[in-house]
């Protein structure tokens, strides 16, 4: 009775008009939604609500909203929309996937221990390490340079997660984490499959042609089953053996004794780990090679800050990072220029909730337009230029909005691997910058090809296609200098 009466006085947000049944299916196109919903922005205001096939969507398009909902808000919108499809593959058991609860709190208890802002120092050193063999790598075959950039933040994830060497030259892991990673992004996405919009297939009969819904369902949920239980399997036989470096689940595996829960959980956290960390280091780091092909004088001066700060006798290091601000404006760029996860990770509401006199019904995907925060037009600087001056107040009078304060989320659920992905991106993006020279590919007569790298078009992630890029060492000396650094560590 409550609730009606609250839906008297309260109207739902604004929105584009619904048709009957299938409410705004038509108007949400598969490719960039963040765009579209900046367009509704402009017409609606700041809080856009539609409905597609039953489904309840609420896009909030200003940092003021996510703060008050996402945030202070926390209690009611810290909960992840429900899929059929991933529920029964196991991919709720992911910490990312998981409904807002116990079993999440203790998941994420878990990792923010070995990922939290102090504990993130202890694995300064095997970023250096990674980032001198992904140079030498590059200075030996520079036309692989997605091969060893996919490479460089698999080793630095799955070294934290299970303390596999970054010797392993091509773990036999990777290849099966990247294709379970296809099958959990597509099983989180709203439509990609139809049972997910029609939850009665579930019960139609698989003889019925071309309901093969159970079948992949099964497919699934055993990758899955594999990816998650294998590599702990090698841990725990390397253990026994006495070979087995400190990593995150050893460590837990040390600690917990025979505590069943955490023992049960542990496999799943481990890979929620790796999951989430890798193809997000990775893309970002897509991102920032596509710029620097792009704006070559905007590399040049990070160059002249680097070799001016560090000097060109050693490699760049974590205790340089304070005197870098260049650097850290043109990291923050890399965030912004093309963001990660344009609309966040969706969130469902738990409660109804009334919020600048709307009201939000019970169960609504809550989706912050992150991507709009990143177009903002403060600074006066074009965004879709990479220009770091944005966010640097002696260049201009008002900085851009600082991405820190969107690209990892928001509340409770924002990205615990912050600080480690921030710092492999700044030991691989100081390392690359300080010692090659990455431009646009060129044909056989050295005039440049058509550049356009394509980005995934749906879904929650958003990163280049691996593309091809030329990539050089400035100078002889710089060739050695990495030489050097990379033999040391052998
Ligand atoms: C540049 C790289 C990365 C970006 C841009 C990124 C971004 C994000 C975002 C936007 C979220 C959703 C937060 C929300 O719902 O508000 C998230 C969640 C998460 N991230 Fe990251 N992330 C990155 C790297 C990492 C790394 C290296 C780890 C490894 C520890 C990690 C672990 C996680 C986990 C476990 C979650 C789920 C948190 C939850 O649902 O409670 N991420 N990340």
């Amino acid at each position: 009775h409550h609730l009606r009466q609250q839906n008297r006085t309260h109207s739902l947000p604004p929105g584009p008009p619904q048709k009957p049944l299938i409410g705004n299916y038509l108007d949400v196109p598969k490719a960039e939604p963040w765009k579209t919903f900046s367009q509704w922005g402009k017409l609606y205001g700041d809080l856009v609500y539609v409905e597609v096939l039953g489904n309840k969507l609420l896009i909030l398009n200003d940092m003021e909203s996510m703060r008050e909902l996402l945030e202070k808000r926390s209690q009611k919108y810290s909960d992840r929309p429900s899929f059929v499809m991933a529920k029964y593959m196991g991919i709720e058991n992911n910490l990312s996937f998981a409904p807002y609860g116990p079993d999440w709190r203790r998941g994420r208890k878990l990792v923010h221990g070995n990922v939290n802002q102090e504990a993130v120092q202890k694995y300064h050193s095997l970023q250096e390490n990674v980032a001198a063999r992904f140079l030498r790598d590059l200075v030996e075959y520079p036309s692989e340079v997605m091969k060893h950039l996919h490479m460089a933040t698999a080793q630095i994830i799955a070294s934290i997660t299970y303390g596999f060497s970054i010797d392993t030259p091509s773990n036999a892991y990777f290849d099966e984490f990247a294709e379970t990673e296809r099958i959990v992004l597509k099983s989180v996405v709203p439509g990609a499959y139809l049972v997910d919009m029609i939850p009665l297939l579930w019960y139609l009969p698989s003889w019925v042609p071309f309901n093969s819904i159970q079948r992949t369902a099964e497919r699934g949920r055993q990758r899955v089953s594999d990816i998650v239980h294998h590599p702990m399997e090698q841990v725990e036989q390397d253990m026994k053996q006495g070979a087995s470096s400190a990593s995150f689940v050893s460590d837990h595996l040390r600690e917990s004794g025979s505590d069943k829960v955490i023992r049960q959980q542990l496999p799943w956290v481990a890979w929620s780990i790796y999951e989430a960390g890798n193809d997000t280091t990775s893309g970002t780091m897509l991102v920032f090679m596509h710029a620097m092909a792009c704006f070559p004088e905007v590399q040049t001066r990070m160059r002249e800050e680097i070799h001016r700060v560090v000097g060109t006798d050693r490699l760049p290091s974590f205790d340089d990072r304070g005197r870098l601000p260049y650097i850290n404006a043109a990291i923050k760029e890399v965030y912004r220029w093309k963001p990660n996860t344009p609309f966040g990770a969706p969130r469902k509401l738990q409660d109804a909730d009334v919020y600048r006199g709307y009201h939000i019904p019970k169960g609504t995907t809550v989706m912050p337009n992150i991507w709009l925060l990143s177009r903002d037009q403060d600074s006066g600087i074009d965004p879709e230029a990479f220009s770091p001056e944005r966010f640097l107040d002696t260049h201009v009078k008002k900085t851009a909005i600082d991405p820190y304060s969107y690209a990892f989320g928001f509340g409770r659920r924002m990205c615990p691997g912050r600080f480690l992905a921030d710092n492999s991106v700044f030991m691989l993006v100081t390392s690359i910058v300080a010692t090659m020279r990455i431009s646009k590919p060129k044909d056989s007569h050295g005039m440049e090809k058509p550049f356009d790298p394509p980005y995934i078009p749906e879904g929650l992630a958003s990163f280049p296609y691996p593309f091809e890029v030329d990539i050089e060492p400035v100078s002889d000396k710089a060739v050695a200098v990495v030489k050097g650094r990379a033999t040391s560590i052998d």
